[in-house]
């Protein structure tokens, strides 16, 4: 996974434009989402999401967050109905997160900036890869949940547990029979809109499903993110903190709410 971009004032989403000219395309994320002006649309379906624990491999420090990746050679986690069509697969789960408890998120709700969010990454099954999925205008859909500071989060535990294994960039370690159901709200009202990757490349392929309530964290889980790293192993430690891209234009894209 080696970058030049990054979240640095030299590398970070005020410089992305220049080797991704996409970042001031018509349909880039993250968004401000104002509930005010978003739309009930009462053809949107309930999501359906349908996760096989044993379909969990492995956890890793990709350099800008850190991800836990699945088995996506089967239909067995999948998310279906809600906004979209079809079949996608979950190929992986990662967060964004800040230096402090009062950012990191990457929506925000009429302003309100979470400490964290949690992105559930699925591709449409009607293309043959991740990878070519990522390059059409429906080939993704990300589920976002945003972490609110309050009780500690005993499945999220379960991710932070493993952390000391991989806090180096490019670090690596087994992690299997982990239900991301875990980490969903317990109601799944959602926003959803046309969108993007929120990091390079920044295709123009996400479906952006955005739970409306938050899961908590606590502000001691929060001091553990902030302890892996940027950084491999021999450099100069750097703490992965305001992994991050703030809102973009929304440039006349509609909202729509699930919820009334
Ligand atoms: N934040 S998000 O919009 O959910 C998101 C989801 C997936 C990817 C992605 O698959 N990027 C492809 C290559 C890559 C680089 N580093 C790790 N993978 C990027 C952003
Ligand atoms: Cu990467
Ligand atoms: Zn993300």
């Amino acid at each position: 996974m080696s970058h030049a971009w990054g979240y640095a004032p030299n590398n970070g989403p005020d410089k992305w434009a220049d080797n991704f000219p996409i970042a001031n395309g018509p349909r880039q994320s993250p968004i401000d989402i104002v509930p005010g002006e978003a739309s009930y649309d009462a053809g949107l379906k309930p999501l359906n999401l349908k996760y096989d624990p044993s379909t969990c491999q492995d956890i890793l420090n990709n350099g800008h967050s850190f991800q836990v990746t699945f088995l996506d050679d089967t239909d067995n986690s999948t998310l279906t109905d809600g906004p979209i069509s079809g079949i996608y697969r979950l190929k992986q789960f990662h967060f964004h997160w800040g230096a402090s408890d009062n950012r990191g998120s990457e929506h925000t709700v009429a302003g309100t900036k979470y400490p964290a969010e949690l992105h559930l990454v699925h591709w449409n099954t009607k293309y043959p890869s991740f990878g070519e999925a990522a390059s059409k205008p429906d080939g993704l859909a990300v589920v976002g949940v945003f972490l609110k500071i309050g009780d500690e989060n005993a499945n999220l535990q379960k991710l932070l547990d493993a952390f000391d294994a991989i806090k180096a960039k490019g670090k690596q370690t087994t992690f299997a029979n982990f239900n991301p159901a875990t980490l969903l709200p317990g109601c799944l009202d959602y926003w959803t809109y046309d969108g993007s990757l929120t990091t390079p490349p920044l295709l123009e392929s996400v479906t952006w499903i955005v739970c409306k309530e938050p899961i908590s964290v606590s502000s001691e889980q929060m001091a553990k993110f902030r302890s892996l790293l940027f950084s491999a192993e021999g450099e100069a430690e750097c703490c992965m903190v305001d992994n991050y891209r703030p809102p973009q234009p929304l440039k006349g894209r509609a909202v729509r709410a699930s919820f009334q």
